[in-house]
């Protein structure tokens, strides 16, 4: 079997916290043990790409910093790319590179290009790797047209691919990104997740990424993992995970006439008509049926011009993950 990229073992993280279940005097005093991360064990293997979703607060944070070594943990094991974290912090730096939205790894009034030079001489890459690697990143994140910008004057859309090449530049085995897309425009969201998705398929990177995107799961990720209240709630694929909790996915038809509202589909329940019945939604339970035979038996019953599918929205799935362990 192949070395793990990810292994950990019982991995736990307790904080000590101000007990807020009591009234104020005694709160000031009262201090109590939060769990933020307990008991995980899960292994990642080389080129899997893991999405690790879960409410806020659940424990995300938490585990990426004991990957990345910037957080002790209270019990248990953890090895990143075969170091452990917080001893082999410099080496392991050399392998793993992490995006976070909201914390830029960039100098600010410098232009783009002038950071990649400093974190190229940082990592130590040749003066070939290190053009090889911009010239590559430059072409895939199509960055030529700022890379003299200074990044402050930056669209958002521009610094986070900015912000990806920077984590990437020194090719690391792992790459963790904490929300990658998010606040970015429709087409910004589509070059970045292909851009992964490529970066992947050629260097055969392994991404663990934390997401409240469906679309982020639904384009990048093969597996997985539900974190709740710091434990492993779920994991698995994506059909296993809308299976686990029954979500619906919906078909929304635009019909060219006015029609009744389309009830009695097999495996279906109409949801809504609007327009006097021009447009349509149908849940669907996709284990049963599909898209396409919900869609041929609207067909029977009136002219389809157009029509989405909708996918289970992620915060339900999640939810309802939840409210079943509790
Ligand atoms: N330094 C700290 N001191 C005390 N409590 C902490 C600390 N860091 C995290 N926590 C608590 O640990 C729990 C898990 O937090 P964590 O940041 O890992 O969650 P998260 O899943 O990343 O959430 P989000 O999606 O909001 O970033 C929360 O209850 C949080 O308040």
């Amino acid at each position: 079997m192949t070395d793990p990229i990810i292994e950990t073992s019982g991995l736990t993280r307790e904080f000590r916290v101000r007990d807020t279940s009591t009234g104020s005097v005694q709160r000031a005093l009262k201090r109590r043990t939060l769990v933020a991360v307990d008991e995980l064990s899960v292994r990642v293997g080389p080129g899997e790409a893991v999405g690790y979703i879960g409410a806020n607060g659940a424990g995300k944070s938490t585990t990426i910093k004991m990957l990345t070594g910037i957080l002790v943990p209270t019990r248990g094991s953890v090895t990143t790319c075969g170091l452990r974290p917080v001893q082999d912090r410099r080496r392991l730096a050399r392998q793993v590179g992490v995006v976070f939205g909201q914390r830029s790894q960039l100098w600010w009034d410098l232009p783009v290009r002038e950071s990649f030079r400093i974190l190229a001489a940082i990592h130590d890459l040749s003066a070939t790797a290190e053009q090889e690697r911009t010239d590559e990143l430059v072409e895939r994140l199509e960055m030529a047209e700022f890379l003299g910008t200074p990044v402050r004057q930056l669209s958002l859309g521009q610094r986070m691919r900015a912000e990806v090449a920077a984590a990437l530049l020194h090719s690391p085995r792992l790459v963790i990104l904490d929300e990658p897309t998010i606040g970015l425009d429709v087409l910004s969201k589509q070059r970045l997740r292909e851009f992964l998705v490529a970066e992947r398929r050629t260097h055969g990177t392994t991404l663990l990424l934390t997401t409240h995107d469906m679309g982020d799961v639904e384009r990048l990720c093969d597996r997985i993992l539900v974190i709740d209240r710091g434990r492993l709630a779920y994991d698995g694929d994506l059909l296993g995970l809308s299976r686990t909790v029954g979500a619906e996915r919906v078909l929304v038809v635009d019909l060219a006439e006015a029609t009744e509202d389309l009830t009695g589909i097999t495996a279906t329940r109409h949801l809504a008509s609007e327009g006097h019945g021009l447009r349509q939604r149908l849940a669907f339970d996709a284990e049963t049926t599909t898209a396409a035979r919900v869609l041929a038996a609207v067909s029977e019953r009136a002219e389809v011009l157009d029509l989405t599918v909708e996918e289970p929205d992620i915060e339900d799935v999640v939810r309802r993950i939840y409210a079943a362990r509790r």
